[in-house]
């Protein structure tokens, strides 16, 4: 049977479909963008009905249409193809950094653990004096698309340097900072605010902002909510949850590996 006459090549073509489209919900997940890739997906199957059923002037408008479309695509979702070429070229780097390293081709060097103890610790600091703080710690997925928002700075992580720049008077503390390879790398920085609906309430722009970062890119953030004090966890845009100082420690090492 034809049907099931399937190579190899047909099974690479599904997996890098099924990894294309992963992607790109991703990218539009919780955004406008998925109204509008909706509203394409309608008219084109509008479109294949319309030339099924003959409906040659409506199949013709709707044939024009999607032809121009392409050019408009381009313009209406700029933003989100500069942020999926930027995510697939990070990441497929990173991927490659870390598979030349197992290979000992390039020295083990070059990514530093951050040190996770001093950042909790940061925090726990900052949730007791109700200072509040967003810390985006990179992993393969490259940042540089909303580090160019903020300042750049290179010091490396350190208790008292975190709390310092989130410290109310401090002209720093507004916005985000990006921690890279154990390095504090931007301040000031404006995150993606996540439309998702879902979030409860009581959370703000700083949780939404956390949660906006991590959907979109591998990123873990750790917000410590002005309010209450609180430290959150967040990973892939969802809230983790964590027993502790210690949990949330171990919980960091493990998704940072
Ligand atoms: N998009 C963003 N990117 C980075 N930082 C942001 C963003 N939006 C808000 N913030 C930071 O969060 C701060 C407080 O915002 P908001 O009070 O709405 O947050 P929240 O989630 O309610 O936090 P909290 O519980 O601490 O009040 C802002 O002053 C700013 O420093």
């Amino acid at each position: 049977m034809e049907f099931l006459d399937l190579r190899i090549l047909d099974i690479v073509d599904i997996v890098l479909i099924a990894a294309l489209l992963y992607y790109l919900y991703k990218l539009v997940k919780g955004t406008v963008a998925v109204n509008i890739f909706i509203g394409i997906v309608i008219i084109y199957f509008v479109w294949k009905l319309t030339q099924l059923l003959r409906m040659e002037m409506l199949s013709n408008v709707l044939g024009e249409f999607i032809g121009v479309g392409m050019f408009a695509l381009i313009v209406v979702f700029q933003q989100e193809i500069r942020k999926f070429l930027l995510m697939i070229g990070s990441t497929n780097f990173a991927r490659r950094r870390r598979f030349l390293q197992t290979l000992k081709l390039i020295k083990d060097d070059l990514e530093t653990p951050n040190d996770v103890e001093a950042i909790v610790r940061a925090c726990e600091n900052m949730g007791k004096t109700n200072t509040g703080a967003l810390i985006v710690i990179q992993k393969s997925t490259s940042l540089d698309f909303v580090k160019n928002s903020g300042d750049a700075m290179k010091v490396q992580v350190n208790q008292p340097i975190i709390e310092s720049i989130f410290y109310k008077n401090s002209i720093l503390h507004d916005g985000a900072i990006i921690i890279e390879d154990n390095y504090i790398t931007a301040t000031r920085v404006v995150l993606p605010v996540s439309n998702d609906r879902t979030i409860p309430l009581r959370f703000g722009l700083r949780h939404r902002a956390a949660v906006g970062i991590t959907e979109k890119t591998d990123a873990v953030a750790l917000v410590v909510s002005e309010e209450t004090g609180q430290i959150s966890y967040l990973k892939d845009g969802e809230f983790v949850m964590f027993d502790g100082k210690e949990d949330l420690i171990q919980k960091l090492k493990a998704d940072l590996v």
